[in-house]
């Protein structure tokens, strides 16, 4: 049973990132007193208090998590960097260091922020639940390797004492997102968004950032002694899935890009991509190289992968509160700073 949340404190971890504003701010409209840890700061809010600090230093995260009723985790480092000793610094080790010093200091909730893509390794997904899917045993990068580790380990300290529950959202879009519209912009203004990667016909789930935000809320309210969430892992989607390259067409021209259009064979790029990665590999000791096709970029845009939210509706009342639509258009608004118009052009450079 959903409990009232009004004046309860949590800390979100990761809070200056992309979702972890958003979170910010829905978890405030909602009452709760909110406090933020982050390496970095990205904004100011009089409502918040601030921490700033390494996850993997127990004594920065410690004052933090004093009094705390319920810890978010949604920090990482950037998903498409591939510095294998960061992500299990921060997402392995650093996970760990959170659980026990919560453990440690007395917090009782602990709600991770994991990811769809640790059942994810390059093959069709489709309406994957989370029941059915074991974790990948392949996974195409260290991002995904670690984000498993992460999610096992805050899964298995789940207690009596000790609330943990995974959210697992895929391919989050909205405002201030650093990732997917200012890289695909970046491309598109390189002419590499010309191309379509397979047939175009490769469904995936594109979730907007409001709803993975109430996933979250829904989750850290549900998490007490009993509830049949503790322990387990939820996708979080818009519940939505569409053509991969539709959704990409349409960010692209409602920020007056062109639409990709020429279509390349999947196998030919994961394999480019393959090499690509083996000579960055090898040249990694002399000159740093970063393939802008990774295998994982590649699979990412030819294959199927949508996922199933059943089981977060059945066990804690989750479905999406902005449809695609609406997701795209409050997007598509925020970054028209971003945008190919001729007239926004001329506007920047009088
Ligand atoms: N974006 C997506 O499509 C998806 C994201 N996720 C997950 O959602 C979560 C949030 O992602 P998103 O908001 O996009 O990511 P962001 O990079 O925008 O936010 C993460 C924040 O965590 C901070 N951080 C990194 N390392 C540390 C550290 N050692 N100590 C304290 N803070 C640290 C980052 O700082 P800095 O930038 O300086 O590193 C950043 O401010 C992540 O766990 C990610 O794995 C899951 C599925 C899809
Ligand atoms: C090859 C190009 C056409 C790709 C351009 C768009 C990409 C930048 C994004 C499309 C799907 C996105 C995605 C992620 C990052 C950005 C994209 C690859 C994640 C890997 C981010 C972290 C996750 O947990 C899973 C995401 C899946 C979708």
């Amino acid at each position: 049973m959903a409990a009232s949340m009004k004046g309860r404190k949590c800390l979100v971890i990761g809070g200056c990132g992309f979702l972890g504003q958003h979170l910010c701010e829905a978890l405030l409209e909602k009452g709760w007193s909110v406090q933020v840890f982050d390496i970095r700061s990205t904004f100011e809010d009089s409502r918040i208090k601030f921490f700033i600090g390494d996850l993997c230093k127990k004594e920065d995260l410690k004052p933090a998590l004093e009094g705390v009723y319920c810890v978010f985790h949604c920090a990482s480092p950037a998903p498409l960097s591939n510095n294998k000793t960061l992500f299990y610094k921060v997402n392995y080790e650093g996970t760990k260091n959170i659980i026990k010093t919560c453990q440690e200091v007395g917090v009782k909730r602990l709600v991770l922020t994991s990811s769809a893509s640790v059942v994810y390794e390059g093959k069709g997904i489709r309406n994957g639940k989370e029941e059915e899917l074991p974790y990948a045993s392949k996974p195409l990068d260290y991002y995904t390797e670690t984000k498993i580790l992460q999610e096992k380990a805050v899964l298995a300290a789940n207690s009596d004492d000790f609330y943990t529950v995974a959210i697992r959202p895929h391919g989050i879009f909205g405002p201030k997102d650093l990732q997917l519209v200012p890289i695909a912009v970046d491309m598109a203004k390189k002419g590499k968004m010309k191309y379509i990667i397979g047939d175009g016909k490769n469904v995936v789930d594109f979730t907007y950032v409001g709803n993975v935000v109430h996933g979250h809320i829904l989750a850290a309210e549900n998490l007490n002694l009993g509830s049949p969430i503790c322990g387990k892992a939820y996708h979080i989607t818009n519940a939505e899935p569409i053509f991969f390259w539709t959704f990409m067409t349409r960010l692209l021209t409602g920020l007056d890009y062109p639409a990709p259009r020429i279509h390349l064979p999947y196998t030919l790029l994961y394999i480019l991509a393959v090499i690509m990665q083996f000579v960055a590999w090898l040249l990694s000791p002399f000159i740093t190289i970063t393939p802008s096709l990774t295998p994982m970029k590649v699979a990412l845009a030819g294959t199927d992968h949508f996922y199933s939210s059943e089981r977060a509706k059945q066990d804690m009342g989750y479905k999406p509160i902005y449809t695609l639509d609406q997701g795209l258009k409050l997007t598509i608004e925020s970054y028209r700073h971003l945008g190919n118009n001729i007239i926004t052009k001329v506007i920047k450079i009088t």
